[in-house]
């Protein structure tokens, strides 16, 4: 960048005299477009159950996901990211219900599609919403196993590709998934089904709300920390990104969000592929939470924080707040 005028030829406060010159000359614009909504699916009909360490979240049967799904289009939202709550006696050490053709992902799956073909639905890829004892992987003399875990993940993902899930979002952070999960794809006639690869991900606190969403909390038992990545390391989230768009990712995700954007805006810049940032259960939270209680402007916050991502270099963000953001984006 060229050195500024010296003052008063250059007086930057005339670009931010009035509304619509603000307007004219905003490098950012937030839109609903930007926007993957994760929701909480559980069983029943008519249900709508609260989250309380997610003021505003609920946990919704199918028919209730595919009203939510209809809201979504109709604000301008284009996709919607499934995270089943597993009914406790379904969880079960090989996991099975991963890849059960009727579990309740694939149901909200195919129910969504049938009812909204025009918005894309994401899937999660991953044994924790399945796993007595928590964890993303099958655990083998208290080792969280890789390869014997990619060979379930390989059969999660193509159960969902044949519900038809558009997005399919490996979370669990094992190695060699992406190469595995896009291979299978090819050979089974899915050739267009995306993989949006949680490329980056921490092994952070910002996901406590989220376990207590599916259920996975009480059940965790240990940490992730052996397959999720250390908070303080850049240089191998610039690793795992290379590896998996080389495996065959469309998509590549930063998660958490806000603490990381240093980490969305290395990897927008360096490889310049499609990337997301998640905003997870506990940064919603802090937000939610002080907007409930006044300590903040709720709806302000979010907006900024929303924002700031798109700044980052993000082209979208998986948030809790979507369709209150593109409520209030669309006016
Ligand atoms: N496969 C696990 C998974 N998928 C999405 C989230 C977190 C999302 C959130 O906190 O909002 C997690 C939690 C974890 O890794 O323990």
């Amino acid at each position: 960048m060229h050195s500024p005028a010296p003052f008063p030829a250059l007086r930057l406060r005339r670009l931010r005299r009035t509304p619509a010159l603000r307007a004219l000359v905003a490098e950012t614009v937030l839109s609903p477009a930007d926007f993957i909504w994760p929701v909480f699916v559980r069983d029943g009909e008519g249900v709508s159950e609260p989250i309380h360490s997610m003021p505003g979240v609920n946990r919704l049967s199918v028919d209730k996901v595919v009203e939510a799904a209809r809201e979504a289009h109709a604000l301008g939202i284009p996709a919607i990211c499934l995270f089943p709550y597993t009914d406790p006696a379904l969880k079960t050490e090989d996991c099975a219900e991963a890849w059960n053709p009727d579990n309740l992902s694939n149901r909200a799956t195919r129910a969504i599609k049938a009812a909204v073909p025009g918005i894309a639905v994401m899937t999660d890829v991953a044994l924790d919403p399945y796993n007595i004892n928590g964890h993303d992987g099958f655990v083998e003399d208290g080792v969280i196993v890789n390869d014997r875990t990619v060979e379930a993940l390989v059969k999660q993902a193509l159960s969902q590709a044949e519900a038809g899930a558009d997005i399919i979002g490996p979370s669990d952070m094992m190695d060699g998934r992406i190469g595995a999960i896009r291979s299978a794809l090819e050979s089974a006639g899915h050739q267009d089904v995306l993989l949006l690869s949680y490329a980056a991900k921490y092994a952070s606190a910002f996901y406590g709300p989220f376990r207590d969403a599916v259920g996975a909390s009480g059940a965790l038992q240990g940490d992730k920390k052996t397959y999720q990545q250390d908070p303080g390391n850049s240089d191998e989230a610039m690793r795992l990104v290379a590896r998996d768009l080389d495996e065959g990712a469309d998509m590549i995700m930063v998660k958490p969000g806000m603490p990381y954007l240093d980490i969305c805006r290395r990897a927008k810049d360096t490889f310049g592929a499609p990337t997301f940032a998640y905003q997870v259960s506990g940064e919603y939270a802090m937000l939610a939470g002080a907007g409930e209680r006044g300590w903040v402007d709720g709806e302000k916050v979010m907006i900024e924080s929303l924002t700031a991502f798109k700044r980052a270099g993000c082209d979208g963000v998986l948030t809790y707040f979507a369709p209150a953001a593109a409520r209030l984006l669309n006016g």
